[in-house]
């Protein structure tokens, strides 16, 4: 053949599979219409909102934007470049998703790939049994011994902190997100693998820079690029390999974890801390769980027993370490780098959280653990920063058995299901006047399904109750030492940084930090 009959060849080939993709996509574009789900229309390849596809918006935002244009709906449906989400409204479906039919929705809609990316099989990323079987021996964990435990060692890297944040005490414009996820980082150093940390004092710990690594968007960060990717192009990242942590990080928690454990076991040292319970965990080396699965087609289903084995390895116990560090410490620091500065801008209720903290000081003698328990208003702060500003913006799942919605919705086993929190927390049917800051509001419980900074049911966030300890006590003794002022550094609006993985504040939040003691 000539090379003008190969060229010809080669035209009519690349033709031809651009055709195929062509009608693929457009087949795949049909998934809600052929089954009569109201949805946002597609852009060819970009998705049913490009902006968030192409990071010029936060996902918060892209999904705000399609959330509006569902509007009346309890479910539809829309596309994240070429995939099809189904995103949950109405808080009573919310409510059986994530509670009372959790049977058909158990998992996350994340693939991993654990022989390339060991450390990805955790709690979060985990599913089915392997899930179940490890969040229920790892929920003890923050029960409220070992968090009174745990109180004692925020509490002591409180002192550091504070002393760190005397010296940015001096009136002047600060935005102090480093300071505050230094000061998370140390408390899950201490509490998640056992080991004092440094990184308060030496910003340029080890374990700092890593953190900052997996989360900074200051500058262009892979980490959380890849993780963003993993709504819109799960399967090609699983298939190209990539790697979910850089070597480096993932390097670090593997020799640090393994060191912790080693010494553990050898010289049987014991503290009522996570790695503890981790070493309680690999008593046994293989465990075997029973579980009843729908096995058939439509036209006849029946159950099966069957029995799975999981092999609890120091690789799989270090996974469950690492991501109490990454779902803990940037989480944490964000709700309180948002608190600070909501106070910082609404005097009045610094005040009176201030005063607040003070009296039940004066009552307790201190502020332990359960004097924090009493600081009511300082804990409606917290919520409504948390409903502000969630930090994960919103929850997935995975339909993993066929369910039917009460309309008649009916969703495959398989198909992929998101809930909005950002926008369900900013619907004025639940929230009046959404964008006011009102702690008050808390007053009353939110309706069932409307408030979930924390998600709900049997994959409810594990840390919970010790974030919430753990933001408290560094607040009330912020409180008790300074006054924070809103720095004029801070534009007309906060900019969620369409980069980041968690929502944060684009260019900061800047405060001005005065000592009480220098106002007197
Ligand atoms: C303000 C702080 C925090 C917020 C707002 C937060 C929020 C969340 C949310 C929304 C989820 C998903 C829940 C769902 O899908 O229903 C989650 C899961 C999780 N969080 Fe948190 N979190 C925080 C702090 C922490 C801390 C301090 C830890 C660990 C020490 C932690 C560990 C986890 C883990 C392991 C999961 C996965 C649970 C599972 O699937 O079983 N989080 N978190």
């Amino acid at each position: 053949m000539s090379w003008q009959d190969w060229l010809m060849l080669a035209t009519i080939a690349a033709l031809s599979l651009l055709g195929l993709a062509y009608y693929t996509i457009k087949k795949l574009y049909r998934h809600f219409e052929d089954r009569n789900i109201p949805y946002i229309k597609p852009k060819f390849l970009l998705g049913s909102d490009p902006d968030g596809v192409l990071f010029r918006l936060h996902v918060c935002d892209s999904w705000d934007n399609i959330y509006k244009k569902l509007e009346g709906k309890p479910i539809g449906g829309f596309f994240q470049t070429v995939l099809p989400f189904l995103m949950v409204r109405d808080p009573e479906y919310i409510h059986q998703v994530l509670i009372s039919s959790f049977d058909h929705f158990f998992d996350r809609n994340f693939l991993i790939d654990e022989e390339v990316n060991p450390l990805d099989a955790h709690l979060f990323l985990l599913r089915g049994n392997k899930w179940r079987y490890l969040r229920n021996k790892l929920s003890p964990i923050f029960s409220s011994g070992k968090l009174r435990w745990m109180f004692d060692e925020m509490d002591h890297c409180g002192d550091i902190f504070l002393e760190c944040i005397d010296k940015l005490a001096d009136g002047k414009d600060r935005d102090i997100l480093d300071e505050l996820a230094r000061y998370a980082t140390d408390v899950i150093e201490s509490c998640a693998f056992g080991l004092e940390g440094d990184s308060i004092k030496n910003p340029n710990s080890k374990m700092r820079q890593v953190g900052r690594d997996l989360f900074d968007t200051s500058k262009f960060n892979l980490s959380q690029f890849f993780f963003l990717l993993r709504f819109s192009i799960p399967r090609l990242l699983i298939w190209l390999k990539v790697p979910s942590v850089p070597s480096h990080a993932k390097n670090f928690f593997c020799t640090t974890m393994s060191d912790v454990l080693e010494y553990r076991r050898k010289t049987g040292f014991q503290r009522k801390d996570f790695v503890q319970l981790l070493l309680q965990l690999k008593d046994k080396e293989i465990v075997e769980i029973n579980s009843n699965y729908d096995v058939g087609d439509e036209k006849g289903k029946h159950e099966e027993t069957v029995t799975e084995k999981i092999e609890i390895t120091d690789l799989l116990l270090v996974a469950q370490s690492f991501v109490f560090f990454v779902a803990g410490f940037e989480t944490t620091s964000r709700t309180l780098h948002f608190l600070i500065h909501q106070l910082a801008e609404h005097q009045e209720f610094q005040k009176r959280a201030r005063k607040e903290v003070l009296d039940i000081k004066a009552k307790h003698g201190r502020f332990s653990y359960d004097a924090l328990k009493d600081m009511k208003f300082l804990n409606k702060c917290i919520a409504e920063t948390l409903r502000m500003y969630p930090p994960v913006a919103m929850l997935n799942r995975e339909c993993t058995k066929d369910f039917t919605f009460q309309d008649g919705t009916l969703i495959k086993k398989g198909e992929q299901i998101v809930i909005p929190i950002y926008s369900i927390h900013r619907d004025p049917r639940y929230f009046p006047d959404p964008l006011k800051y009102n702690p008050d509001r808390f007053e009353v419980d939110p309706q069932n399904g409307t408030y979930l900074p924390f998600g709900d049911g049997p994959r409810i966030c594990i840390g919970k109750r010790f974030a919430i300890v753990e933001i408290k006590i560094i607040m009330a003794r912020l409180l008790e030492r300074y006054w924070f002022e809103l720095s004029p550094l801070n534009g007309e609006k906060i900019e969620i940084d369409p980069w980041s993985l968690i929502v944060s504040s684009k260019k900061g939040l800047w405060v001005k930090i005065h000592k009480l003691t220098d106002l007197k």
